[in-house]
């Protein structure tokens, strides 16, 4: 299965970076950080004033697809993300599969005002030292991939580092995983990363049982505005888009109209 083909080499991945740098010492760069991380929440949160929260992707390619983008520019990319509106940016990290860097993020942190989130396979508290080292904001912790009781740990090393979570779930059982362990910030992924098969009507099922209060993020597979309007509708926050910002040619007139989804 492929998710845990990606986390076997994540996982190896982090033990050689170890030892290139072990955590005490990457841990001494962070007093001089420059990068204080920021409250995602209120960029993620659906209001009355701005309904539609989008998190953009900065993402060359996946394993479902292949390369994505050719002419790959990770800053310029955000560049237009974040002037054409965009709440947050969603930068890969991960190499192999996703064609990602973890300077992207520190190249886009530099310029670039928008919050960011590491979108990784992060199974380590090390990963997450290096999110912020790097510039993050925020991470991504995959429900699927991790024990109830490693899921909180992580989560709670996360906040406690300053950085917030999006807890990523695909079913039931994921979902009480995320609720055991406190989160706040949920993003339902209407794709299996076992099967890679997508579940548009996901969110129909999943966010009925989530308490109010919580910020929901849909995830994969958004591409039009009838499909955000539909997923507003039923509770949706935020929206995390990125092979079709990818693919169009205009990033910039399909932010905007995904940002006024409601107007139309
Ligand atoms: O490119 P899409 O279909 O718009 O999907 C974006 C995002 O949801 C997807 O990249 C993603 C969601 N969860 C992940 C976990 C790991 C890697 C990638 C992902």
């Amino acid at each position: 299965m492929i998710l845990d083909e990606i986390n076997k080499k994540t996982l190896e991945d982090v033990e050689k970076r170890k030892k290139d740098m072990p955590l005490d010492l990457l841990g001494r760069s962070l007093s001089a950080n420059p990068f204080a991380p920021r409250d995602v929440k209120p960029y993620l949160t659906s209001t009355k004033e701005e309904p539609i929260r989008i998190i953009a992707e900065v993402k060359k390619a996946s394993p479902s697809k292949g390369i994505i983008k050719e002419d790959f520019d990770p800053l310029l990319i955000a560049q237009e993300y974040s002037n054409n509106g965009a709440n947050a940016i969603s930068v890969l990290t991960e190499p192999h599969w996703f064609k990602g860097d973890l300077e992207y993020l520190t190249q886009i942190r530099r310029y670039v005002p928008t919050p960011l989130l590491r979108k990784d396979f992060i199974l380590d508290k090390y990963q997450i030292v290096e999110a912020l080292v790097y510039g993050a904001d925020f991470i991504l912790l995959i429900a699927k991939s991790l024990s109830t009781k490693d899921l909180k740990e992580l989560y709670e090393y996360a906040l406690h580092l300053g950085l917030e979570v999006l807890v990523e779930v695909h079913d039931k059982e994921d979902l009480t995983k995320a609720m055991k362990c406190g989160a706040h910030i949920i993003g339902i992924n209407h794709r299996n990363l076992e099967t890679m098969e997508m579940d548009m009507t996901l969110c129909e099922k999943l966010i009925p049982m989530i308490p109010n209060g919580k910020i929901i993020v849909a995830e994969s597979g958004v591409s039009n505005t009838e499909i955000i309007k539909n997923l507003s509708s039923i509770g949706a926050d935020a929206f995390l888009i990125g092979e079709h910002f990818m693919r169009v040619p205009s990033i910039e007139d399909e932010l905007k109209k995904f940002k006024n989804s409601l107007d139309s």
